[in-house]
């Protein structure tokens, strides 16, 4: 049997090479690659697009549309890392563990959104909760998230490594917010995929380490009728995804997975394809936390794509990972 073509549109790129250095140790697949000198001529990458089982974009939005446009047969399926397909009809949100049938949607899809990497935490946390009917839909869903630089792509990474030179005279580049308009470009895709009746109010953060990442979302109980119990909350979600293995439910009240018992860093699943949730709560205050932990490299973007391409191809889905 011949072995599906892929071809990474982007591939060097940030995210690009991470799944570049995924598929290329394996021998179940072909490798396409563009000559470098073409990696930006639309007529030399169309021809690429079009000979391939699987073209994935690791493209800025406006490149991804460019690259859908050149494609011109059905038989090519396309797995699109950036922002431009998460909320599109037509396209199939490549979040497998998201809900039931999910992977069947992506495994049948022509077109595949990969989830952006702030969603997925967020996701991960929140859409067993809004299923099942624990917090409801219409709870005024607050996130505060922090990432390595890495989550800004090759330009934020040229700008820390300037800093990093710059701090040999002293100047440093702290953690610090952004988004402070508001409306960052996945609030729409957190708003669509939880089932939330209004889009969440989302204040990112990015940090000095390149990276990994933490998405906090805050759940003041007290303001239900019925609020659910730490335990209540940690079982819901716990349950809703026993049967799966990169989204981890790390176990209730247990601080072994906090450094020195007290600490929860943001790099500890780097390199991995896991999305760890963990469920903080107090009764008696009526407060909760819930706490995604990532790589933005991984679960949120390139480890997620190599998840998506196995279904895409009907693989075993870790393959690689
Ligand atoms: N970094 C992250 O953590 C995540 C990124 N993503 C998404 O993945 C996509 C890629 O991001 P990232 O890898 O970080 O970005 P990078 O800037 O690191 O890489 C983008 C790549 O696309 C190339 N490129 C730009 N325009 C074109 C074009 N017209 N034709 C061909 N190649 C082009 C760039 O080349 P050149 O450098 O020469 O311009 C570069 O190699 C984005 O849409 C981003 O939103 C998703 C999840 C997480
Ligand atoms: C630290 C940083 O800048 N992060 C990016 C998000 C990462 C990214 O590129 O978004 P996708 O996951 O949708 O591709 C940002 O806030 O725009």
């Amino acid at each position: 049997m011949n072995k599906p073509k892929i071809f990474i549109d982007g591939e060097s790129g940030t995210t690009g090479l991470q799944i570049y250095s995924r598929l290329n140790q394996r021998d179940d697949i072909e490798l396409v690659s563009i000559e470098a000198s073409k990696r930006k001529d639309a007529h030399e990458r169309a021809k690429l697009l079009n000979c391939v089982d699987v073209a994935i974009l690791c493209l800025p939005d406006d490149a991804a549309r460019e690259a859908v446009s050149l494609v011109n047969t059905s038989q090519v399926k396309i797995l699109d890392a950036s922002t431009a397909y998460r909320t599109a009809s037509g396209w199939v949100y490549g979040f497998p563990e998201l809900n039931p049938g999910q992977r069947e949607k992506i495994a049948n899809a022509q077109f595949v959104s990969n989830p952006g990497c702030y969603p997925t935490g967020f996701l991960a946390c929140v859409r067993p909760l809004i299923a099942k009917g624990l917090i409801p839909a219409t709870f005024p869903m607050t996130i505060n998230a922090v990432s390595g630089y890495s989550g800004g792509g090759k330009s934020m990474i040229q700008k820390y490594d300037l800093f990093h030179e710059e701090e040999q005279d002293g100047s440093t580049y702290p953690y610090g917010i952004y988004g402070l308009q508001f409306g960052h470009k996945h609030v729409k895709e957190m708003h669509q995929h939880s089932g939330l009746a209004s889009p969440p109010l989302f204040i990112p953060a990015v940090g000095d380490f390149e990276q990994g990442m933490l998405v906090q979302i805050p759940l003041p109980l007290w303001t239900l009728d019925h609020p659910p119990s730490g335990e209540e909350i940690y079982q819901a979600i716990a349950q809703y995804y026993q049967a799966e293995k990169f989204v981890q439910v790390a176990p209730f009240k247990d601080a072994s997975l906090l450094r020195d018992g007290t600490f929860l860093d943001t790099t500890a699943v780097n390199g991995t394809n896991v999305v760890q949730v963990f469920v903080f709560a107090n009764d008696n205050t009526k407060e909760a936390l819930l706490v995604a932990r990532l790589d933005n490299l991984g679960k949120g973007a390139s480890g997620a794509a190599v998840q998506n391409l196995n279904i895409m191809l009907g693989l075993p889905e870790e393959l690689g990972l």
